[in-house]
């Protein structure tokens, strides 16, 4: 097993956090992760004058300063607490406590199906008043992923093919997915991405079991022994 791989796995953390505790820490740094995100959007269109905008930027160093006082080094990983509740709460897409996430709150169907409804801010332009590119492929990169993952499944991205029917504006958005058929380690998913007017990027991925995986299930992956 190379360094990385094992480096890898030492992220998937079984920490016992009992219910009440992942409730108390979600109650707790949600509205964190929301005003970020909010002030990510607000730094980005605010129109007031330079003094003003020199304040902020005062109050956000002061806001940094308390919080970097105890930090995890990072990254946060997957933890799974107690009864078994996963926490991806550092992903990009989904996290609770990324404020990059658009976030998604993906809902999942065991038998391989999940669907999103969502909204994309400023902040995820690309072309002049559009959704960027890549960010698409963020969000049916995990929508996939997730429903080959709801339905005992799960992988690694191997390939994602995406085709952009129409431009993608930003807003009120929605992507759904469903498992297309499993061949040994391979699960392959096609889904899509549809604004106001209708489909604006189709998807197809191949969702692969790493080796180290192999053989376990999903609890177990955070013993990589
Ligand atoms: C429970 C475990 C949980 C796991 C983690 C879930 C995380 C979910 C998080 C979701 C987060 C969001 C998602 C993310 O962001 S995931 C992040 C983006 N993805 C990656 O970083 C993946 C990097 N690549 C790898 O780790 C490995 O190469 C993978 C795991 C992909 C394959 O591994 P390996 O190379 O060892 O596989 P194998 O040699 O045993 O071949 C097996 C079969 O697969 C076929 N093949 C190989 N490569 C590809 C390819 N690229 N496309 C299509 N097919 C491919 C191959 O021909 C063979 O087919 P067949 O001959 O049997 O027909």
């Amino acid at each position: 097993m190379t360094d990385s791989i094992a480096r890898q796995q030492l992220l998937y953390v079984q920490d016992q956090a009992s219910d009440d505790e992942i409730a108390r820490q979600a109650e707790l740094y949600g509205p964190l992760t929301d005003s970020v995100r909010e002030l990510i959007e607000v730094a980005l269109l605010t129109e007031v004058d330079d003094p003003e905008v020199r304040a902020a930027l005062e109050h956000i160093e002061s806001a940094k300063r308390l919080l970097r006082q105890r930090i995890n080094p990072g990254p946060y990983g997957v933890r799974w607490g107690a009864s078994g509740q996963k926490r991806a709460w550092g992903n990009a897409a989904a996290g609770l406590r990324n404020a990059v996430a658009p976030p998604l709150i993906v809902e999942c169907d065991p038998d391989g199906r999940a669907r999103v409804d969502f909204h994309l801010g400023s902040a995820y332009e690309g072309p002049a008043g559009l959704t960027h590119g890549g960010v698409s492929a963020l969000v049916l990169d995990q929508v996939l992923g997730a429903a080959a993952e709801a339905a005992g499944a799960p992988g690694m991205t191997g390939t994602l093919t995406l085709r952009y029917r129409r431009p993608t504006p930003l807003g009120a958005l929605h992507a759904e997915a469903r498992i297309d058929r499993v061949e040994g380690v391979k699960t392959i998913v096609t889904g899509h991405l549809s604004g106001p007017d209708g489909v604006c990027v189709e998807a197809e991925g191949v969702f692969i079991l790493p080796r180290w995986a192999r053989g376990k299930d999903s609890a177990a992956v955070s013993d990589p022994a």
